[in-house]
């Protein structure tokens, strides 16, 4: 990190996160991070959903000479084509039917800073094309413009898909894959994280009593076991969401075990599928699209509005779930 360690940006990140690992797995992520910090070079944080990748990006960009510069992320997975291209390129005046004035995309607004293509494996092939010629020639237009801009930005990638798996079945491009990836890391599942666990529930529980305006005196030995015990599909954001629950929950400033399971039944009761009373027969299509409505929104509920973990755990492709969320007007 040289010269930029211990600024005010490196210390305010470790401030609000948990980085000071006992991991040897997240240790190397963190070095890794360390040292493309200071190079221009293109960065793939490749982990599962709620590993913490977001957070990995600010390191890099606060460790960075970048660092007092603007850091812009877009999640490519929240946009169709067309308006991830009008976020991305920016538009003039009258490029399209509803553009009433120009606006600068974030390649714009990463000017001399840092930017982070979240779900980059989300973008379709034509998405792709263009921005490998801008990433290639760091030069573009404005939709409805043709004259090119040159622009300086240090880019940063993350996925939790597989994008090699994803290459052989034709849905990512190599060339761009290679491009975007001089340098990947991996973030470690907390499950691979075992070291970390009860310095995270401290850290989670701290954060939640000042957001709670409480305390925390004991917590029973059996919600410390399931803590540690868990595997964490949802990985760091489902952590800090069980321990937000827990204190919630908390009475007297207790952490009983008898919360766990209210907690984890909660969510198989809401569900829906645990009744066989039915009040009228109708269509099956009906049936099927209120049934569906129901659960992906209890699923959505779930995990917080965020599409990307909710379609990993509904094994389907985020595209599929958001065409799902417009069909069926749910709510993030
Ligand atoms: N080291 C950490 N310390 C404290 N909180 C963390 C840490 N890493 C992640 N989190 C929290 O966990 C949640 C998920 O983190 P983040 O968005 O960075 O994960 P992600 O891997 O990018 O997830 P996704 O793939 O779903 O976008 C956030 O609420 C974040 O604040």
């Amino acid at each position: 990190m040289g010269e930029y360690t211990n600024n005010k940006e490196i210390n305010n990140i470790k401030k609000n996160f948990f980085l000071n690992t006992k991991s040897p797995a997240f240790a190397e992520s963190l070095r890794y991070c360390e040292k493309v910090a200071n190079s221009n070079a293109n960065v793939l944080l490749i982990g599962e959903s709620g590993t913490g990748k977001e957070v990995a990006s600010q390191y890099i960009h606060a460790c960075s000479p970048r660092a007092s510069n603007n850091m812009v992320t877009v999640n490519c997975s929240a946009f169709t084509e067309t308006l991830l291209e009008s976020e991305l390129f920016g538009y003039e005046q009258g490029a399209f039917t509803g553009a009433l004035k120009s606006k600068k995309g974030k390649f714009e607004l990463a000017h001399e800073g840092t930017l982070f293509l979240d779900e980059i494996g989300d973008t379709s092939l034509l998405t792709q094309v263009k921005l490998l010629r801008v990433i290639e020639t760091k030069e573009f237009e404005r939709i409805g413009s043709n004259t090119p801009m040159l622009i300086d930005f240090r880019l940063i990638c993350a996925t939790n898909n597989d994008l090699e798996e994803n290459i052989l079945n034709n849905t990512f491009r190599e060339d761009f894959f290679f491009r975007i990836s001089t340098i990947a890391i991996r973030i470690p599942p907390l499950r691979e994280r075992k070291e970390d666990l009860m310095d995270m529930v401290q850290f989670f529980l701290k954060q939640a009593c000042v957001e709670n305006k409480c305390e925390i005196s004991y917590i029973e030995p059996e919600v410390n076991e399931f803590l540690y015990n868990y595997d964490y599909p949802g990985n760091i954001r489902e952590l800090k969401n069980t321990i937000d629950r827990l204190v919630v929950l908390s009475e007297n400033g207790i952490i009983r075990k008898d919360d766990l399971p209210i907690l984890y039944a909660i969510g198989k009761h809401k569900s829906g599928f645990s009744t066989n009373r039915f009040e009228s027969i109708v269509p099956l299509k009906d049936f099927r699209k209120d049934t569906e409505t129901k659960y992906l929104q209890w699923v959505l509920d779930e995990v917080n509005g965020n599409v990307a973990e909710a379609s990993r755990r509904l094994d389907i492709s985020t595209r599929q779930l958001f065409n799902k969320i417009n069909e069926y007007g749910l709510q993030k």
